[in-house]
């Protein structure tokens, strides 16, 4: 099976992730590979180029910030949540997709944390990431990182989308036609040059960098040297074009590095992550099956003859039948869930079996538990 390479494009807001991403576009279609566009970012206004899937289709996010009433980034983060409940049908499509396309490309929200760090992002990421080759493009705005200060904030933000994502990761210095990125790539690779950039700094600056924070910037740019070594690093411009044939190179050269360094990894973490389901699954079906002993005995399975059983005694209907067409449905499926196990109704033999069926049957579908929602949701 044909496998396109995901490419999600991070990074700090007004860094030019947009524009990079229309230059993409533009140059994928030019070369008649056409690329699958998807955006995550709920509260971005114009997207100057067509979406196949967009954030915005499934959540409003003015009214999720009034309805939940949030704040802007609680309103990035909730939209992500909401939209991370339908990754099953967004990987159904791609992989429906994916042996016409020749990459898809996504865009992420300018609050790099709300995506990076939120359960959410992880869930997206780690969703795209296993099933196809997938590369982090972090864009930096190459004009704002002339000084060493915001250089090594950058670098350091950079480092930790790394660490956290796990992902291979190239580093685009953007807007190159309004500034040279030569000089941060001679501090990624030579550190005496950086040293002498921080020393110069420091006269210029009346010793202001000096004492603490120079010695901190020190030891950082040697910790850095290290991380340095993992990335690809390219220089372009969105507004021109200028670069994008070697970023393109980069995304090839780190597709190899995720097949041989990042894939086992991934295949690793993900039988771990099964095994321990299976036996928290387990140790939860034990549980029921008590559970379900003692209901047995109890006055559920036979009512006492001396017991009169209403003839308007309602039938046992675990959830409404109602898709779960919106966020609102979801919570509220979830609420039935609990009820209704606790609910001692469980002695009924043929409930039994379908429960512990559909136990078994959500280990095998889906790692976000949704398959025993869907058995609960199903009408019969
Ligand atoms: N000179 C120059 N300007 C650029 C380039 N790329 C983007 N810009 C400008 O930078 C500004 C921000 O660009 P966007 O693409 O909106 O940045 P973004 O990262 O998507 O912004 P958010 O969506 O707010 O996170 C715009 O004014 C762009 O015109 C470039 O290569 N060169």
């Amino acid at each position: 099976m044909s496998q396109p390479p995901v490419i999600m494009v991070v990074g700090m807001a007004g860094s030019g992730k947009t524009t990079f991403m229309q230059r993409l576009n533009a140059h994928l279609h030019q070369k008649k590979e056409p690329p699958y566009i998807v955006n995550l970012d709920p509260a971005v206004k114009n997207v100057p180029f067509d979406r196949h899937i967009d954030i915005r289709d499934s959540v409003n996010y003015k009214q999720v910030m009034k309805q939940y009433n949030l704040g802007p980034n609680g309103g990035i983060m909730t939209c992500l949540n909401l939209f991370a409940t339908k990754i099953d049908q967004v990987m159904g499509i791609l992989e429906k997709r994916a042996p016409t396309i020749s990459r898809v490309l996504v865009d992420t929200p300018g609050q790099i944390e709300c995506f990076v760090w939120s359960a959410s992002g992880a869930i997206v990421t780690d969703a795209l990431a296993s099933a196809f080759p997938t590369v982090l493009a972090y864009i930096i705005d190459t004009p704002r990182t002339t000084s060493t200060s915001t250089f090594m904030s950058n670098m350091l933000y950079a480092c930790s989308i790394l660490y956290k994502t796990k992902l291979p990761m190239i580093i685009v210095f953007n807007k190159t036609d309004a500034q040279d990125a030569l000089f941060a790539k001679e501090w990624m690779t030579d550190f005496e040059a950086f040293q002498a950039a921080l020393r110069k700094e420091e006269e210029k600056e009346d010793g202001s960098n000096s004492g603490y924070m120079g010695s901190l910037m020190n030891s950082m740019s040697l910790m850095l040297d290290e991380f340095y070594n993992h990335l690809d690093v390219v220089s372009v411009s969105s507004m021109t074009g200028a670069g994008i044939d070697e970023f393109f190179k980069a995304v090839d050269s780190k597709v190899e590095e995720y097949k041989k360094d990042y894939l086992p990894e991934l295949e690793k973490a993900r039988k771990e992550r099964e095994a321990k389901k299976m036996a928290n699954q387990n140790e939860q079906l034990d549980r029921l099956m008590a559970d379900m002993n003692v209901a047995s005995e109890s006055s559920w399975k036979k009512p006492k003859k001396d017991i009169k059983v209403p003839a308007s005694e309602p039938e046992i209907d675990t959830l409404s039948d109602a898709a779960d067409s919106d966020s609102d449905e979801i919570m509220e499926g979830e609420a039935d869930v609990e009820d209704d196990t606790n609910d001692g109704r469980m002695g009924n033999p043929s409930l039994t079996d379908r429960y512990e069926q559909a136990l078994h049957k959500e280990g095998q579908e889906d790692a976000h538990g949704e398959s025993f929602m869907r058995y609960l949701n199903a009408p019969r």
